[in-house]
């Protein structure tokens, strides 16, 4: 598809159905390499569903989904698309709480070279410079030898952030990241974020308007699976349809 050319993720025209309900409508947005945006948008406005069909979970019933420029995902199931350089962030963080914040990082970084050989493999020096990097963008440092258990639920957030970061994602997808986080570690994940963004693109769904007025990224607003407004997000509160869909609720 010559019109993706250039682009890191490229939404044309994707619908899907659920028992002939469409959560997603002629869906169409497009991401730069290096770009970070943010996505806002009522409950059940197709959020969930936009980042299931990207990551292979859910299959459109058409349109075309292009990463990268010429991949398209919509051939493609979970398991390559992830291989590929597509990372998604649950909203529910899932760190593996008995182990130190290091290990959770040293399994994620050997997760992505397979099961046989991270039976066998040894961790370089290399990887511990990576692993140390990783603590430093997550503001984990202090606590590397911590059980996981034992961080506030910020902090295993950004530990999840951090497992992502190491299995190198072009893309990374981040759903609600700061609900339930207190103030300052809101603000800090809006920081994180945007280091992160300097080295990838990040797509960002959320609710908490402040944090997305701190990110300072190009917004969507999807409603009923679509498109309803885009731009800054002075741009898009100044709109009618958005006020009338969503912000004036
Ligand atoms: N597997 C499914 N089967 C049937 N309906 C579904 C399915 N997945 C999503 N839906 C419906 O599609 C619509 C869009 O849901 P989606 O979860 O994508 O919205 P959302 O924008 O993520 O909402 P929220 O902000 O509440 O997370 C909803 O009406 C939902 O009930």
């Amino acid at each position: 598809m010559k019109e993706a050319k250039g682009s890191l993720l490229y939404l044309d025209g994707v619908s899907v159905a659920f028992d002939g309900f469409k959560a997603i409508n002629n869906l169409s947005m497009v991401l730069k390499p290096g770009e970070m945006r943010a996505i806002i948008g009522p409950n059940g406005a197709g959020k969930t569903t936009m980042m299931d069909i990207i990551t292979g979970k859910t299959r459109p019933d058409s349109g075309y989904v292009i990463f990268d420029g010429e991949i398209d995902l919509t051939q493609h199931d979970e398991t390559d698309i992830a291989a590929m350089g597509v990372g998604r962030k649950f909203q529910k963080p899932t760190v593996f709480e008995s182990h130190t914040v290091w290990d959770n990082l040293e399994l994620a970084l050997n997760r992505k070279r397979g099961v046989f050989s991270t039976l066998f493999y040894k961790t370089t020096g290399k990887d511990r410079e990576q692993i140390d990097e990783i603590l430093e963008t997550i503001r984990l440092i202090a606590r590397r030898d911590e059980l996981a258990a034992n961080l506030s639920h910020g902090q295993k957030q950004w530990l999840e952030i951090g497992m992502l970061l190491a299995q190198e994602p072009k893309l990374m997808l981040v759903d609600e990241p700061v609900a339930g986080m207190t103030d300052s570690e809101t603000d800090e994940t809006a920081k994180l974020l945007r280091e992160i963004a300097k080295t990838r693109s990040v797509v960002v769904v959320e609710h908490d308007m402040g944090f997305v007025r701190n990110l300072d990224v190009k917004v969507t607003v999807l409603a009923e699976g679509s498109v309803l407004a885009e731009g800054s997000l002075d741009h898009v509160s100044a709109n009618e349809k958005v006020i009338e869909n969503y912000l004036g609720r």
